[in-house]
């Protein structure tokens, strides 16, 4: 029986299920890397005091992934997109580290370390045992809800064409000392577009990077960052579940500029909890196992 809640166990089953890919991330392991800069929102200080969101532009480093540590993972599958922004201003950083889904695939560490074990290719059909996955949903029912969402819409059309959530819940904290729970959800400025089932057939396992160059060459791709208001009864420490709430906070504007060379992310990894003054973590299991884990993924693919 293995510790689910040690980040080495974490690690153990993304590499178990995936492989294990020198120099590649366990999780996210395809990916590029871009530049571009964030504008806060004008007086914000009603919702979130801190430094960072006092600055006028900052500059970003941000990098896009295919969720899942296969880097030979195609740009059509339907899994989840990763979008890793860091900001950088007023002595302070904001990590967001993000993905095209509003729920996570599990609730605990120990859902997240079954929900893998689960999915080791069967190695006569290299595919998950369907029976395995079954037995996994059965003892963990919130397991379905992101593999739902995926299934029921093709992979995105572009980086710049999906929205983006944290699915994991932060405490904002006001200048006047009031604290509220929000999660975090990015909206692409040029529409949410999925691929047509045409595209999925027909465009090759490699073009995101390709189309998000051709983008850039036009024009900046843009996003809104929210923090977005939970509605009673909404979750604040369980990322499997979707939230409710329709109240958003506009934190800022993203701008993406030019995709930048793969060693500017190499040796960089994006922390959940590297946060400006003003916001603090939930009390989400899930989120207080992500920096350990994130911490031993770069400690072996740096070696
Ligand atoms: C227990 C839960 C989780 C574990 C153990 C885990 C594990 C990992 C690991 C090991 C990496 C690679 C880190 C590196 O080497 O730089 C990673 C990357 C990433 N994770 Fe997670 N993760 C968890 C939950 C989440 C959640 C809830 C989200 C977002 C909703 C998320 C989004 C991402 C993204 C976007 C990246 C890529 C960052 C980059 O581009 O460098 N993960 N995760």
């Amino acid at each position: 029986q293995v510790d689910a809640s040690s980040p080495v166990a974490q690690i153990d089953a993304l590499n178990g299920t995936f492989g294990k890919h020198d120099g590649k991330r366990a999780s996210h392991a395809k990916g590029f890397c871009a530049q571009g800069d964030f504008t806060p929102a004008a007086k914000l200080d009603t919702f979130v005091k801190s430094p960072l969101f006092s600055q006028k532009k900052m500059d970003a480093t941000v990098r896009f992934s295919i969720g899942g540590g296969n880097p030979g993972a195609s740009d059509k599958s339907r899994s989840v997109r990763g979008l890793g922004a860091r900001i950088s201003g007023g002595g302070e950083t904001y990590d967001l580290v993000l993905i095209s889904e509003p729920v996570f695939f599990a609730s605990t560490p120990e859902s997240f370390v079954s929900f893998l074990q689960a999915r080791v290719p069967d190695p006569a059909t290299k595919k998950p045992d369907p029976a395995k996955v079954a037995a996994h949903n059965a003892k963990y029912p919130e397991a379905k809800n992101q593999p739902a969402l995926l299934a029921s819409h093709p992979a995105p059309y572009s980086y710049a064409t999906t929205p983006y959530y944290s699915t994991n819940a932060f405490i904002f904290k006001a200048a006047n000392k009031t604290e509220q729970h929000a999660r975090i959800v990015v909206e692409p400025a040029a529409g949410t577009r999925y691929l047509t089932e045409q595209e999925e057939q027909s465009l090759p396992d490699l073009f995101l990077e390709n189309e998000l160059n051709s983008r850039l060459a036009a024009a900046t791709a843009e996003f809104t960052i929210y923090a977005q208001l939970p509605a009673p009864g909404d979750s604040l420490t369980d990322s499997s579940q979707p939230w409710q709430g329709s109240q958003r906070v506009a934190l800022g504007k993203l701008r993406v500029l030019n995709v930048a060379p793969q060693s500017t992310c190499d040796g960089l990894v994006f922390m959940p909890v590297t946060l400006p003054s003003g916001i603090t973590p939930s009390d989400d299991s899930i989120l207080k196992a992500r920096a350990p884990a994130y911490a031993v993924s770069l400690g072996r693919r740096s070696n």
